[in-house]
């Protein structure tokens, strides 16, 4: 891995007090942490007291970053081989519920006395609801204070606590931020500041407080209060380094204990790393609108960004952002960090509407067992849901299927574990998985349904985009979102530009056209039917997704089946020696309707045209794609210039050595010859001898120069004369709109001359990551910047050594 320029800086920063390191998700920001490590030791640990601390949000966390810290180059690592060795005295790395329970325990030993931890809800339930009879009377004009109110009263006190309100003044006068109210709960429309209903409440706590303690009991977050309690008192070890990853969900009492363990010294440093769009816990502090100046940090001129993912395949990357840029809450936070892509493509995340969770599971175990499980290691897949009820269900149907799978509550995750990971999305925070599916996106689900205050409505859909947020940037290659009944609004709020139906079908996902943009209205008896709003996108997708020309399509084509006439919904045709003949049929069912018969009837009518190849039936969530055979296959084809009457293919071909443009004509029937025709209509016809035969590929992987070309995928004939025969040259097919901006888009190719050195601003194809990249090349000094041409790409500055250059475009290819 090679850690990019911010990173590095970051890594490398002169520890100086406090720092903040802001990042969007998967941009390195926990790699950042686990790399600052090693350099803190080996360069500010000089006295025998000086150390480092590493806070993780869970256990899991943790092991993941042990896991991570294991892809570190060694020679970063060398100094501290045993960096994760209990032995290591210098280094700690423990997640914070870890760290108040070791304090809390020191509580109870240096005032001896022994609390069991509060772990039933219904237990606290039936204690509060005891209090709230008490208290009643007293406060009879609030009628807030009554057990109807008792989950919003459970949630409020246990925010007092955690904000550590210990005084009523302070209760009284803070800023109510992030409540979140639970279904069936039935919350104020308001709780004024200096109001009796705060005294009230206020009051409830202490009695609630007294009545758990006469009993024995403290709950979580009476535990932390007394860990705090305790560390104000004495603390066993500080730390000259601490760095808390995740901040963004600690509670102020966690952040309180935390400062009291930080050994402040002219070279010491406290790190706080956080991303506000992953903020998913309610009662986290430095939420939205309150800052770190709260908790005693001036983080002027102190605070870094990363804003590129290197998680996901930019087609997820831009699917996860389009679901939280809707929402102003999260992107006008002032620590929200805009994202920018990396130029890694790859598949576009699947969405699919089930309207039962058996429907579902038979969906997933399907794509597991036929496709997914034989490309990928079990341990690399995480099935991710809301809540544990949906993992037991679809735990059930994969042991029924024998699909080793295993369902991580509360307990540490292995990630060595052999079979698939299924988790809540709330403990997915922080890790990866290569495929990730998220199954149970209903509507009531997520957002969870609140009660009717609206303030505490909208707080509760916020946190719920950013949980889902968080869910979809896990995953390193392939995503599926799933449903079991009415849809998430999330799902529909995802720009469906970015979703497929399938991953292995260029087909998206459904979006209305509107009427007065319908085709073919002429042949149309109902406009308005669910019917037509299927054919209407579907006929948008040939187009935009298949490229077929409008001109090559039509509706309602006419067959002769089981001796009737039928109608075909949509028919594509090609011209086969200037015939025009029909070459796919689509059928269309009611939008989300189910396919029902539809199968039987296309496979007649395609039965009845011998010329039809291919055939396509969906209801706009449900899609099934035929061969000539009748065969079930994964796509149909996507429109070929071969396709038209002409039969001729034609390129324009951009010379970027002359700065020329030719347009090169290929006719099928005589496939060993090219005319050539320059811009000033002169043209020109090479024969076979004439041509020379040029490889193409689909990618080039990075790696050892005589290793790196795959099969190649056909091959090119362009006029030998072109051609310098010291040199050798390949075609490659572009992937993704990187250099746009250069006219070179996705699926054009490029003419490349192999070669390792490149000029200032030539376009190269360059050995990165896994797979060759192409892009402009600009060195400077001992590094080089490689520029893309789109500005939604981030340039990539790597050292010189490490920008392997495999050839020099000088040719741009398109179809014409
Ligand atoms: N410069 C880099 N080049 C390639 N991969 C990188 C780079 N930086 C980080 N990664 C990889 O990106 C993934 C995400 O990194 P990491 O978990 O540190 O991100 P994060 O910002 O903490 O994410 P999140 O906030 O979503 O948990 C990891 O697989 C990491 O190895």
């Amino acid at each position: 891995m090679e850690l990019n320029l911010e990173q590095r800086k970051l890594i490398q920063l002169k520890p100086n007090g406090q720092c903040l390191i802001k990042g969007v998700a998967g941009s390195g920001k926990t790699t950042v942490a686990v790399y600052r490590i090693p350099f803190l030791l080996n360069y500010y640990c000089y006295q025998p007291d000086d150390n480092v601390l590493l806070v993780t949000f869970t256990k899991t966390l943790t092991n993941y970053i042990k896991y991570l810290y294991d892809r570190v180059n060694d020679e970063d690592k060398l100094p501290y081989p045993s960096l994760f060795s209990p032995e290591n005295a210098r280094v700690e790395i423990i997640n914070i519920d870890s760290l108040v329970y070791k304090y809390f325990q020191q509580y109870q030993l240096c005032n001896n006395v022994r609390f069991n931890l509060l772990t039933d809800k219904r237990l606290a339930y039936t204690y509060l609801a005891q209090t709230i009879n008490e208290l009643k009377r007293q406060y009879s004009n609030i009628s807030l204070l009554d057990q109807q109110h008792i989950i919003f009263l459970y949630d409020e006190i246990d925010w007092i606590k955690s904000c550590n309100y210990l005084e009523l003044e302070e209760y009284q006068n803070a800023d109510r931020l992030g409540r979140m109210g639970k279904q069936g709960s039935d919350g104020p429309k308001k709780l004024p500041k200096n109001s009796e209903t705060r005294r009230a409440i206020f009051e409830l706590m202490k009695l609630y407080n007294e009545k758990l303690r006469s009993s024995g009991y403290v709950d979580f977050k009476d535990m932390a209060l007394y860990a705090l309690k305790q560390a104000k008192t004495k603390v066993d070890k500080k730390y000259t380094h601490i760095i808390i990853d995740e901040s963004q969900d600690l509670t102020r009492v966690q952040l309180e204990l935390l400062k009291l363990l930080y050994n402040e010294k002219d070279y010491s440093s406290i790190c706080f790393i956080a991303d506000t769009a992953q903020s998913i816990y309610p009662h986290s502090w430095l939420v939205k609108g309150r800052s770190f100046a709260s908790i005693g940090f001036d983080m002027t001129g102190r605070s870094y960004s990363l804003s590129k993912n290197y998680r996901t395949t930019a087609q997820i990357a831009k699917a996860a952002y389009s679901l939280i840029e809707k929402d102003p809450e999260i992107i006008e936070d002032e620590n929200f960090v805009q994202p920018s892509l990396i130029d890694r493509q790859g598949n576009f995340p699947v969405r699919r509407y089930f309207t039962s969770p058996q429907d579902e599971a038979e969906y997933i175990v399907r794509e597991l067992g036929q496709y997914v499980l034989k490309a990928y290691n079990p341990k690399d897949i995480a099935i991710i849901a809301k809540n544990k009820e949906q993992l037991r269900y679809i735990k059930e149907q994969l042991d029924k299927a024998q699909i080793t799978a295993n369902i991580f509550e509360r307990k540490e995750m292995d990630f060595e574990h052999e079979g698939i990971k299924l988790v809540t999305i709330h403990s997915v925070k922080g890790l990866e998985f290569k495929v990730v599916f998220i199954i149970g996106l209903n509507s009531g689900i997520i957002p969870y349904i609140s009660y009717a205050d609206e303030e505490g409505r909208l707080v509760q859909e916020t946190t719920d985009r950013k949980l889902l947020y968080v869910g979809m940037t896990r995953a390193n290659d392939m995503l599926y979102l799933t449903c079991s009944g009415q849809p998430s609004k999330f799902l529909q709020e995802i720009n469906c530009e970015f979703l497929r139906l399938s991953p292995r079908a260029k087909i998206g996902c459904y979006y209305q056209i509107p009427i007065e943009k319908y085709q073919f209205k002429e042949k149309i008896i109902d406009l308005f039917s669910r019917e037509e709003q299927v054919r209407q996108w579907l006929i948008n997708e040939l187009q935009e997704k298949y490229k077929y020309p409008l001109a090559l399509l039509d509706v309602e084509y006419q067959v002769n089946s089981f001796s009737k006439v039928g109608l075909v919904d949509i028919v594509v045709s090609i011209y086969r020696k200037n015939l025009r003949i029909p070459y796919i049929f689509a059928e269309v069912k009611a939008l989300g309707r189910g396919l029902h018969n539809g199968l039987e009837q296309l496979k007649s009518y395609m039965s009845n045209e011998k010329n039809c190849q291919y055939g396509l039936l969906t209801d706009g969530n449900e899609m099934v794609f035929l061969d000539k055979d009748l065969q079930m296959i994964d796509d149909i084809p996507e429109f070929g210039s071969w396709m038209l009457p002409e039969y001729i293919i034609r390129y324009e071909f951009h010379d970027l050595k002359r700065n020329r443009t030719f347009i090169l004509e290929l006719d099928q029937d005589n496939p060993d010859e090219l005319v050539v025709r320059s811009q000033d209509a002169y043209s020109e016809k090479y024969d076979f001898a004439q041509l020379s035969a040029i490889n193409v590929y689909s990618s080039v992987a990075a790696g050892n120069p005589t290793e790196i070309f795959e099969e190649p995928l056909k091959e090119m004939l362009l006029p030998e004369e072109w051609f310098n025969k010291a040199n050798e040259y390949f075609i490659l097919q572009v992937k993704g709109d990187s250099m746009i901006g250069a006219n070179i888009a996705s699926g054009d190719m490029v003419l490349v001359q192999r070669q390792t050195t490149a000029q200032n601003r030539d376009i190269v194809v360059v050995a990165l990551g896994e797979e060759a990249t192409l892009k402009r090349y600009v060195p400077m000094g001992n590094s080089v910047i490689l520029m893309p041409e789109n500005k939604n790409y981030e340039p990539i500055l790597v050292q010189d050594t490490k920008a392997q250059i495999i050839g020099v475009v000088i040719g741009i290819i398109k179809l014409v």
